[in-house]
């Protein structure tokens, strides 16, 4: 079993509880349910540096990235280093996160916000929705076609924007189609969990430009984006490199800084 197929195992079980623990209706009268959203996407397409910074505590292939740092204080940083969007990681088991880093990250600032999860039911976009995000995350490798058109129309419907992850050129194809807003392409191997911009690189030419294309995972240095731009991508998600540091959100600024030179 891969890690991915470890997750939605443990994910499935956890969205059973969650939905006992709290019903549908109650998520829909949450007052965040009425905010009005920010498009990351019209953000990325505006924007010369793309860069979607994220909270991540720990993960599969670093276990502990950092547990020093709090997520009011990350938020606070990212915005006031000029990032497009901040990508809030909320699955406990694997990565440390949880919905209160969301709800805690929407109150400190006005980035929209990605919740970055496993979503393998409609409940965890309603859940998106009621915690403040603006954007969610499908995993073509975790869904079929159905439910990544079930998925990305049912978050349309609630004024989400949908970025749609891929690893190869053949999920690509599963997953295209016209609810999708960005289309990302994951340089981690999640078999052996190198990475890789070569990934990014070779599947760009076959993402239509109607979708805004971003590269995630493995961006640690200002050259890596001046060599994926030629290849079109417009948003670029990273996580470690700011993560591992003592202040995120001054490392992302530096690191904006430094792009803009
Ligand atoms: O990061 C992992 O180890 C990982 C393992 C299994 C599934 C997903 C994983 N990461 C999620 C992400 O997509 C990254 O957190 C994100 O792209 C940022 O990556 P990085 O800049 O390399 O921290």
């Amino acid at each position: 079993m891969d890690i991915l197929q470890k997750i939605v195992t443990d994910k499935r079980i956890e969205v059973t509880l969650r939905k006992q623990l709290i019903p549908t209706k109650q998520l829909e009268q949450s007052i965040l349910f009425e905010r009005k959203t920010i498009s990351l996407a019209n953000k990325l397409k505006n924007s010369t540096s793309g860069i979607i910074a994220e909270h991540k505590r720990r993960s599969p292939s670093k276990q502990v990235i950092n547990h020093n740092l709090n997520v009011f204080d990350v938020a606070k940083g990212y915005e006031n280093a000029g990032v497009c969007g901040m990508s809030v990681l909320t699955d406990g088991k694997y990565f440390g996160g949880s919905l209160d880093d969301l709800l805690t990250a929407r109150a400190s600032c006005n980035l929209p916000l990605l919740r970055k999860e496993f979503i393998i039911d409609t409940y965890q976009i309603l859940e998106a929705k009621a915690y403040g995000a603006d954007v969610i995350l499908l995993i073509a490798a975790i869904l079929t076609r159905a439910e990544i058109k079930q998925f990305s129309e049912f978050a349309k419907s609630l004024h989400l924007d949908v970025l749609l992850e891929v690893h190869n050129q053949e999920e690509l194809q599963k997953a295209i189609m016209p609810s999708l807003d960005m289309l990302g392409v994951n340089n981690r191997n999640l078999k052996t969990f190198k990475v890789s911009l070569e990934t990014s690189k070779t599947i760009s030419e076959q993402i239509p430009n109607d979708f805004v294309k971003v590269s995630e995972s493995g961006i640690s240095s200002v050259e890596a984006i001046q060599q994926l731009q030629p290849y079109g991508y417009k948003g670029f998600l990273i996580g470690e490199n700011f993560m591992k540091t003592e202040n995120a959100g001054n490392s992302a600024k530096q690191f904006i800084e430094e792009l803009k030179k």
